[in-house]
């Protein structure tokens, strides 16, 4: 699109906005406010634009620039879309403070973790080297500050934690300008973006513009753990409204106050912000993140064969959950070929369910011979529950209907009315069913009596789901080592905590969880370990092997890869001791190898097309060495740089 079309859209929004403000009292005032300080004082004259003025504290208004000035400065998207006075960025500011006991008292399970969160965070302000240095060198201590469970916490309290903006903000008002806005961004290169409509922040639900917190949290993780440079990561807000009934009323939130885009209006934002930046940095990789299961599925389809793009919710759990299901075979000193024999019920069939439930079930097709008779059979291998509020029954809510009966739960069968088409393929049959004493919606608890199976896996996002009830029933598994994943975030979200899991069910168990809890003494010098099983083993992988290789898109045999190189990363010795996934601490480690199973898969499926010097022909003379080799020597490191003057 050309500039001047882009102008002309520029200018016909702006006065779409200020006709908008007409008829919005408080914005109303606003706008008198500037012309009256314009006409009072003269302007000061600026000689920077964009971050460089939001990073000078002299001429910096935050959230208070008026959208004219974000135009005028090349702020827009820089900062997030909703315009506040003064007096309401002083409110929000005691607001914060005020909550801060609060807050402390909220915490994971480490009640100075938001004090934390600020400190670390104004150092990342500071001095981005300094920052990363902490953050590599105690990575087990400060990632679940930066990073689940106290990114959850952070999303949570955004308005009032907002300081200095980090990433770009598109809103639903953007819309016809994000070609141009693109350029805002003051860095020429971008390798990684983490994305997020904020519709489904960890088990949280929708937090709005605030979810810019999670995609910021996920990017500390690709410069930690994968080594990207720090200049070249985006986090990024699509703004299109929020269904948060409190957020819609709240003064201090930062975001667009109205019911989220939906339909073609909402895939036309999300069409034209991935135009935009691959216009500017066509090599760039998008990480959807946190994204409603509704447009979670249908996002990645309409994408993943165009552009380089994954979700990690659908596609880097999946991973994640298939290593840990693997590491849960060999666990009970059985072959991982056995995987196919494994009984696994799912609890929550959301983008995150779903997604591991079809890389399960591909993995044990494969190993079964990867037929169609196998693919079949696989699929009997899982039970799923759900429940969830029918699309249906919101539109019919006046005609006072039974509220139980808006419900659908309990395992899902073929019998169930409007079932979701992603689950349709893991509904039970009837008649299977009743042979093993289960019916249509029976509960979680009724299905673990009676299915007795290996794995328990939770991705509700409800936290306690998996009860004492539930827990009780899984003593009757017939796996010499059953298996629990409390996989929800964050901590209060997890299905379980494992001190519930190894008291009831046995020390015999294996336990993973999402968000880190402490491993439980189990007495006699005895220890219930407990693994994160959380997208973060795999995710920065998937990235860096992805740009490493320059392929164009994200196969499945590259994430397949992935999941494999995870699995088979850990020790025979630590996975019969409980050890299914490494420590936080190996995570750079890890993630270069996960890097470099996957340059190895696109460059074997002909999909690699280098990166810089590294063409796609020397690439496929590397040795299994010499890739892992290459990665490493990608990776970025936090080290001083010497600076030296020169003038322009
Ligand atoms: N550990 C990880 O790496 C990881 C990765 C992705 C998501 N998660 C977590 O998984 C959870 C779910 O994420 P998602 O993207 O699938 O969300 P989602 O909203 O798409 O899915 C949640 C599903 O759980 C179902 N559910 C709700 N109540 C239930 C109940 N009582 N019993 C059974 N099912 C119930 C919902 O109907 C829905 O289908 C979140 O807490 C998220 O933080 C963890
Ligand atoms: O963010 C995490 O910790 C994992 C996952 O992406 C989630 O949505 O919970
Ligand atoms: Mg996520």
């Amino acid at each position: 699109m050309s500039n001047f079309s882009n102008q002309i859209r520029a200018s016909s929004s702006l006065i779409k906005r200020l006709k908008q403000r007409m008829t919005n009292p408080a914005a109303l005032m606003q706008a008198t406010r500037h012309f009256t300080t314009l006409e009072g004082h003269r302007p000061t004259i600026v000689h920077k634009r964009s971050l460089d003025i939001l990073h000078d504290p002299w001429f910096n208004k935050g959230t208070a620039f008026s959208m004219t000035e974000r135009d005028r400065l090349d702020l827009r998207g820089l900062l997030p879309p909703n315009v506040m006075t003064s007096e309401q960025q002083i409110q929000r500011f005691k607001a914060d403070l005020k909550r801060l006991e609060v807050q402390a008292r909220d915490g994971p399970s480490d009640p100075y973790a938001l004090a934390k969160w600020r400190i670390l965070n104004r150092l990342h302000d500071r001095n981005e080297t300094m920052y990363y240095q902490v953050l590599i060198a105690h990575i087990e201590e400060y990632a679940p500050i930066v990073y689940t469970p106290t990114v959850g916490l952070v999303c949570q309290n955004y308005s009032g934690l907002f300081r200095r903006p980090r990433g770009m903000y598109f809103s639903a008002e953007d819309r016809g300008e994000m070609m141009s806005m693109v350029y805002n961004w003051p860095a020429e290169q971008v390798d990684m973006i983490v994305v997020t409509d904020g519709s489904r922040i960890l088990g949280l639900g929708d937090l709005g513009v605030q979810g810019i917190g999670i995609a910021i949290g996920k990017l500390d993780l690709y410069v930690a753990a994968a080594g990207i440079n720090p200049q070249r990561v985006l986090p990024v807000m699509i703004d299109v409204g929020t269904n948060n009934e409190k957020l819609l009323k709240d003064p201090m939130y930062l975001g667009l106050q109205e019911h989220r885009l939906d339909g073609d209006e909402y895939i036309a934002v999300i069409d034209e912000f991935m135009e935009a930046v691959f216009t500017r940095w066509p090599h760039v990789i998008v990480q959807f993140e946190d994204f409603q299961s509704k447009w979670a599925f249908k996002l990645l389809q309409r994408y993943r064969n165009t552009y380089r793009m994954f979700n990690d919710d659908v596609q880097g759990t999946a991973g994640v959950a298939i290593a840990g299901l693997l590491g849960a075979v060999r666990a009970q000193g059985r072959p991982m070929i056995d995987f196919p024999k494994q009984k696994i019920v799912v609890a929550g069939a959301g983008s995150a369910g779903i997604g591991v439930l079809n890389a399960a079930r591909k993995t044990m097709a494969r190993m079964l011979g990867n037929n169609e008779s196998a693919f079949e059979s696989a699929g009997r291998q899982f039970w799923v529950v759900d429940a969830k509020v029918r699309n249906d029954a919101l539109s019919i809510i006046g005609m006072i209907i039974e509220l139980a009966a808006l419900y659908t739960q309990g395992l899902i069968t073929e019998e169930r009315e409007n079932i979701d088409p992603e689950a349709l393929p893991f509904a039970r049959k009837v008649k299977e069913a009743s042979r093993q004493g289960l019916r249509e919606g029976a509960s979680l608890a009724e299905v673990v009596r009676e299915v007795k199976p290996d794995v328990l896996l939770g991705l509700s996002a409800v936290g306690g789901l998996f009860s004492k009830e539930v827990l009780e029933a899984l003593k009757g598994s017939t796996s010499t080592r059953p298996a629990i994943f409390a996989m929800s975030n964050p901590t209060k979200n997890a299905e379980c905590t494992p001190e519930e899991a190894f008291s009831i069910v046995g020390d015999n168990i294996l336990f993973a969880s999402g968000s880190p809890f402490q491993d439980v003494d189990l007495g006699n010098g005895h220890i219930g370990h407990c693994n994160q099983g959380n997208n973060m083993y795999l995710f920065p992988g998937i990235g860096l092997g992805t740009l490493l290789s320059g392929s164009r898109i994200i196969s499945d045999g590259m994430l397949q890869a992935a999941a494999e190189c995870l699995a088979e990363y850990m020790a025979e010795e630590e996975v019969l001791n409980g050890i299914i996934y490494p420590s936080t601490s190996r995570i750079r480690d890890i993630t270069k190898e996960v890097a470099a199973a996957v340059v190895k898969e696109a460059i074997k499926e002909d999909l690699a097309e280098g990166y810089r010097e590294m063409d796609a022909r020397e690439l496929q003379k590397l040795s299994q060495e010499e890739i892992v080799e290459y990665v490493k020597n990608n990776m970025w490191s936090p080290d001083y740089p010497t600076l030296v003057f020169r003038r322009d």
